[in-house]
């Protein structure tokens, strides 16, 4: 019996889910331990690697995320807000880490995914990879260095399949540039132009969402001055880099006080 720490994941036949599945299946410092679809699903009850089209890795899949969760150390999570605050409470009472890579969520959910914060372990962030949570402190320091008459738009391009906007992603860097400023964000957004909006209102920090094909994830911070512009990017074009970023919070919250952090806790940035 291996003493490498045990991962479920859930929503193990999303895009996300599967990508998890192979890169826990292919480290040497996690185990596979479990992978949850909803009840219903053609998956339940078969072998997860056949139903990937793989080689079978003997995780069958189940719709009883409990039992699931009692055998592991972590549970990786990307899948909807109602599905994930029900996940955080069970995964706080198997005692597992929860990593949250859900986006999309309202004020409601994340006041029970805090709750389930005070018994267990979560890392939450609307974005895993290294580039963009370094992307966020750069998003700081140069709206720190900028006055309101820089207007700051965040754009986002993703695939045609996401259901929500703005991205999690350009909401954490929305909340950067937000706290560069010294500002509140939910009393200066600005999204969803259309028809006759009238100017831009002046300090506003703007959210413009694109949505088409395959796209993977681009996002731009664009600061826009008189005369002259200043464009941060971050371009995701595999993803491999929210599915390793996830794996490194698992490892890491296994040694954490109960509580909730982000990627730059677990990056150490
Ligand atoms: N933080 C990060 O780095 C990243 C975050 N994401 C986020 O992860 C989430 C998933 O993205 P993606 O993999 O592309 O989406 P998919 O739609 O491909 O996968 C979502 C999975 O979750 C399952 N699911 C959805 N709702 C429920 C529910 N109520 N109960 C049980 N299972 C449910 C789906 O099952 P079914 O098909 O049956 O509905 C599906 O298997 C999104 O919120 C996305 O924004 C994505 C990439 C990176
Ligand atoms: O839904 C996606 O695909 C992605 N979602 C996350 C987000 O909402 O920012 C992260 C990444 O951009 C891909």
């Amino acid at each position: 019996m291996s003493d490498l720490p045990g991962i479920v994941v859930t929503g193990v036949s999303g895009r996300m889910g599967q990508m998890l599945a192979r890169e826990i299946g292919a480290s040497d410092r996690a185990r596979l331990v479990g992978a949850v679809e909803r009840a219903g699903h053609d998956w339940i009850g078969r072998d997860l690697g056949a139903c990937m089209g793989s080689a079978p890795n003997g995780v069958i899949v189940t719709d009883d995320p409990l039992t699931a969760f009692a055998k592991a150390q972590a549970v990786i999570d990307f899948t909807a807000p109602v599905a994930t605050v029900e996940f955080a409470a069970l995964a706080a009472q198997a005692r597992a880490v929860h990593v949250i890579g859900t986006t999309g969520f309202e004020p409601h959910h994340l006041e029970k995914i805090a709750a389930a914060a005070r018994h267990a372990v979560i890392v939450r962030a609307g974005n895993m990879s290294l580039g963009v949570n370094l992307l966020t402190l750069l998003t700081k320091k140069v709206a720190q260095a900028l006055d309101a008459d820089w207007d700051i738009e965040v754009i986002e391009a993703h695939h045609n399949k996401k259901v929500d906007a703005p991205s999690g992603t350009a909401l954490m860097l929305g909340q950067a540039a937000a706290d560069g400023r010294g500002i509140s964000l939910e009393d200066n957004t600005e999204s969803g132009r259309d028809g006759i909006t009238g100017a831009r209102k002046h300090g506003a920090i703007g959210f413009s969402a694109i949505r088409g094909g395959d796209i993977v994830g681009e996002h731009d911070v664009l600061f826009a001055g008189a005369g002259e512009r200043i464009v941060l990017r971050h371009v995701a074009t595999d993803r491999a880099i929210f599915a390793r970023g996830a794996l490194k919070a698992a490892l890491w919250g296994q040694d954490q006080k109960p509580g909730e952090y982000s990627m730059l806790d677990v990056l150490g940035l």
